[in-house]
C-alpha cells in the first residue's frame, strides 16, 4: 500500500505575533499526532528552537537568516527528508517561519521539493490583534501574506477590546475572503484545524491551496508592478532578500555570563528606540532572591519577563536577540554591554533594583512548555504573585496601573 504523504504546514506571521506560542499549544494538545517541526530563527541564537525543545517529536532548527532566502534549497529538502523518513513516524511537519519571512517563498520551496513522502499542507498566518493596524501601515506586504493564507489566526484577542477585535476581524476577512479567520488568545486553536480535515468557510468552497501557477502568476504580477527599476524579491536565483520584509531589519545578539544590573537593563528597555520592535531571550540578574531565569519578550510596546528555574545543568547567563528596523546595532550592543554588573555581588547588595523588573513580571507564560492549553479563553493569565497582571507595558516610560512586589 502506498504511504500516506505527510502534510507540511507553514506557520507564518509578523515578529512576535505568537507563532511559537501557537506551535507549543498545538504540540501540547494534539494527542497522538506526532509533529515534526522546522524552526527558522532570524538571529544566530536559537531562542524559538529552545522554547520548543522537549515538546516536539522531532525538530530541526535553521538559525540565522530567513529560510525564504536560502539560495540552496537542498538544506530544507534534507531536513524534510529527515523528518519524513518512515522510521521517524511523523504525522505532520510544521515549519515555523521567522517573523520576517516571505511565506510565499517557503511555499514555493515546499512545492518544488521532489520528496514524494510530503505534500504542502497549507499556510497558517498568525496576526497580532494588538499590533496589526500599526505593522500593516509600516509593512503593506503583510496584506499579501494574509491574502494567501489558508487559515488566519487573529491572536492576542485578549489584548484588545471587542470593537478593536471586530474591526481587525473585518479587515482580515476582507484581505482573506476565502480563508477562515479564527480569533484566539495565546494561540489556543483547535489542533484539528491544522492537522486533520482542512478548515472550510461558510460556503462549500474548499479552502484554496496555492498552486505553482498561482505563485508564478503572482510573482510576475509583483515584478511587473515594481517596474524595471524595482528589485526582484524572488529567491533561489541569487536572491539577496531585496524587497523582502527582512531586508529592512537588523538583528543584534547579546550574550553575557556576567549577571545584568536590573536598573540599567530597565533603563535600556524603557528607553528602547521605536524601531526596536522585537526582543526575545532570557536574562540572568544577580540580585538576591531573583536568581531565576527571566525569559524576556518585547513586541512593540509589550514587555514581559517570565521567571522560571534554570534547568538542571544549565549555566545561568543572558542571551538576547533584538530585531528592529532603522536601529543602530552597534549602539544597541554597547548599551547592553553597559548593563553588565560592574562589581561582583552588586545586584545582591541592592535588591530594590529589581522593582523595575517586577512591574513586568508574569509568573506563567501561557503556551510555554508545561502550560496546558485552555481553548476558548481570552482572559489574561495569572500573573506574578496573587494579584493579577502587573500592568500592560506602555512602552518606554511607566506602564499603566503598575504595581510593585
Ligand atoms: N497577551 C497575549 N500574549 C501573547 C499571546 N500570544 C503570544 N503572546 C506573547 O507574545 C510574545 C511573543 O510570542 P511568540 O510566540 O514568541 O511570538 P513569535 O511569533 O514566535 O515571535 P518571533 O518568532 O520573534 O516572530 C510572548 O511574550 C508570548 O507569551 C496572546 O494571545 N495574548
Amino acid at each position: 500500500m502506498a504511504r500516506r504523504q505527510i502534510p507540511v504546514v507553514v506557520l507564518a506571521g509578523f515578529l512576535g505575533s505568537g507563532k511559537t506560542t501557537l506551535l507549543n499549544h498545538l504540540l501540547s494538545s494534539s494527542d497522538g499526532t506526532r509533529v515534526g517541526a522546522i524552526v527558522n530563527d532570524f538571529g544566530r541564537i536559537e531562542i524559538d528552537a529552545m522554547a520548543l525543545a522537549g515538546q516536539v517529536d522531532s525538530m530541526v532548527s535553521l538559525g540565522n537568516g530567513c529560510l525564504c532566502c536560502a539560495v540552496d534549497t537542498s538544506e530544507l529538502d534534507g531536513f524534510l527528508e529527515r523528518l519524513a523518513r518512515p522510521g521517524a513516524g511523523i504525522d505532520v511537519i510544521v515549519i515555523e517561519a521567522s517573523g520576517l519571512a516571505e511565506p510565499q517563498e517557503l511555499i514555493r520551496m515546499i512545492l518544488a521539493s521532489d520528496n514524494e513522502h510530503i505534500v504542502y499542507g497549507g499556510l497558517v498566518e498568525v496576526v497580532d490583534a494588538a499590533e496589526f493596524a500599526r505593522t500593516r501601515t509600516a509593512h503593506p506586504e503583510l496584506d499579501r501574506h494574509v491574502g494567501i493564507a489558508d487559515l488566519v489566526v487573529l491572536n492576542k484577542a485578549d489584548r484588545v477590546d471587542e470593537a478593536g477585535l471586530r474591526a481587525t476581524l473585518e479587515t482580515l476577512e476582507r484581505l482573506a475572503p476565502r480563508a477562515p479567520v479564527i480569533p484566539a488568545a495565546h494561540g489556543r486553536i483547535d489542533a484539528g484545524l491544522l492537522f486533520d480535515e482542512r478548515p472550510r468557510g461558510e460556503d462549500t468552497e474548499p479552502v484554496r491551496q496555492l498552486s505553482f501557477e498561482d505563485l508564478y502568476r503572482e510573482a510576475n504580477r509583483e515584478r511587473a508592478a515594481r517596474g524595471p527599476a524595482g528589485r526582484d524579491g524572488g529567491c533561489g536565483d541569487g536572491c539577496d532578500g531585496g524587497g523582502h520584509l527582512h531586508s529592512a531589519y537588523d538583528s543584534v545578539e547579546f550574550t553575557s555570563g556576567t549577571p545584568l544590573d536590573p536598573r540599567r537593563l530597565m533603563a535600556f528597555l524603557d528607553g528602547r528606540p521605536d524601531g526596536l520592535y522585537r526582543i526575545k531571550g532570557w536574562v540572568h540578574f544577580g540580585a538576591d532572591g531573583h536568581r531565576e531565569k527571566f525569559t524576556l519578550h518585547a513586541v512593540g510596546d509589550f514587555l514581559r519577563f517570565y521567571p522560571s528555574p534554570w534547568a538542571r545543568g544549565e549555566t545561568p547567563d543572558t542571551q538576547l536577540v533584538l530585531i528592529g528596523a532603522g536601529i543602530d546595532a552597534g549602539a544597541v550592543r554597547k548599551e547592553l554591554e553597559a548593563c553588565r554588573e560592574t562589581e561582583p555581588g552588586e545586584g545582591a547588595a541592592d535588591e530594590t533594583g529589581m522593582w523595575g523588573v517586577l512591574r513586568y513580571v508574569q509568573r506563567e507564560q501561557p503556551g510555554a512548555p508545561g502550560e496546558p492549553g485552555r481553548p476558548g479563553e481570552y482572559g489574561e493569565p495569572g500573573a506574578y504573585g496573587e494579584q493579577g497582571a502587573y500592568g500592560e507595558a506602555g512602552g518606554p516610560g511607566e506602564p499603566e496601573d503598575a504595581e510593585y512586589a
